[in-house]
């Protein structure tokens, strides 16, 4: 039984491993290889991870707590529940299902993860799950920190932290006001977190004043008894084309790519993206 178990486990590896090679094999500029290439990323489903849904590696004070915000609203993308929180769906790419030719596979960047999504093996990084109320003015994520995020000895690293209060900021502001950059983020780190423990951030809106949104994060223990971090930060809102400019500006000047391959880019393919619609929300309170 034992030897099976093994074996299996070697076969599904080789099986993955496949899937992997064919994704690194394919070329990115290739139009019609564009979209099996990204949806491959995870094995014997079409379809792309949602790394937001439970996996062994989640504790059971993670799990416990996971339960209760679904228990309190719904579980699938867009559905309406009942309850005020809705689970937000989180893969490892913002634009995954971009199409749009060899220009915007240069800019895009095939090979590009989102950072808090990059390590892949259970556990071991950035375990988190974000939930947003309903009525849109808070947002809490359950973070359960692993063991390559360590900083002080045992501890996490305060950028392993900016970065999780970056996330849930940034996912609220993007939820609550589309493409937004995070301008300014001010922490306050006031207890050293365990590594391997799990804790709550919760995103609350503050000012919105034009193109400015503000929002606060505080970080505690599940119970609320202990804080770790409190931070302060402020979105701006921005269009596609900021992102896309600064991109441009460095392919023009260090690559094969000219000023009139830019202005054809189809960057309606962007904002017509099935991951654009399900993760950035456009509609405005
Ligand atoms: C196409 C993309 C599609 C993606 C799909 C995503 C789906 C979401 C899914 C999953 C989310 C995961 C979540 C991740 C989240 C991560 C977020 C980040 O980490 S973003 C990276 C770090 N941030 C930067 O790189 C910004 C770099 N800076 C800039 O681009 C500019 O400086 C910018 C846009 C911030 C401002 O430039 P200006 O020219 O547009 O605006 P000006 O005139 O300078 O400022 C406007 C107002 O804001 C104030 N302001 C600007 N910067 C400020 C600052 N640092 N502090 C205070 N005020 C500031 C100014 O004083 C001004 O205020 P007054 O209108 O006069 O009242």
């Amino acid at each position: 039984m034992m030897r099976y178990g093994v074996a299996m486990a070697s076969i599904l590896r080789r099986v993955s491993q496949s899937f992997v090679n064919h994704r690194l094999l394919a070329s990115p500029f290739k139009t019609d290889l564009m979209r099996p290439m990204v949806t491959l990323s995870w094995p014997f489903s079409a379809q792309p991870r949602d790394f937001s849904l439970p996996n062994p590696s989640w504790s059971k004070e993670m799990m416990q707590q996971y339960d209760l915000y679904t228990s309190q609203g719904e579980a699938e993308d867009g559905e309406e529940g009942s309850g005020p929180w809705i689970r937000l769906p989180s893969y490892n790419r913002t634009l995954k299902f971009a199409t749009g030719g060899a220009c915007l596979s240069k800019i895009i960047q095939s090979e590009a993860r989102l950072f808090t999504r990059n390590i892949t093996v259970p556990g071991a990084g950035f375990e988190y799950v974000l939930f947003i109320k309903k009525t849109q003015e808070k947002c809490v994520c359950i973070f359960q920190a692993g063991h390559l995020l360590e900083g002080p000895p045992g501890h996490v690293h305060g950028g392993a932290t900016a970065a999780m209060i970056d996330t849930v900021n940034g996912t609220h502001a993007s939820y609550l006001c589309g493409p937004v950059v995070t301008a300014n983020l001010n922490i306050n780190y006031r207890s050293p977190i365990p590594l391997g423990s799990t804790v709550m951030l919760e995103s609350t809106l503050g000012q919105r004043e034009g193109r400015k949104t503000f929002f606060s994060c505080r970080v505690t223990s599940t119970d609320g008894s202990k804080v770790y971090v409190e931070s302060k930060a402020l979105f701006l809102s921005i269009s596609v084309s900021h992102i896309l400019g600064g991109t441009t500006e460095h392919l023009i000047r260090y690559h094969d790519v000219t000023p009139g391959d830019i202005t054809a880019l189809p960057t309606r393919d962007l904002e017509d993206s099935e991951t654009m619609r399900r993760t950035w929300r456009t509609r405005r309170p």
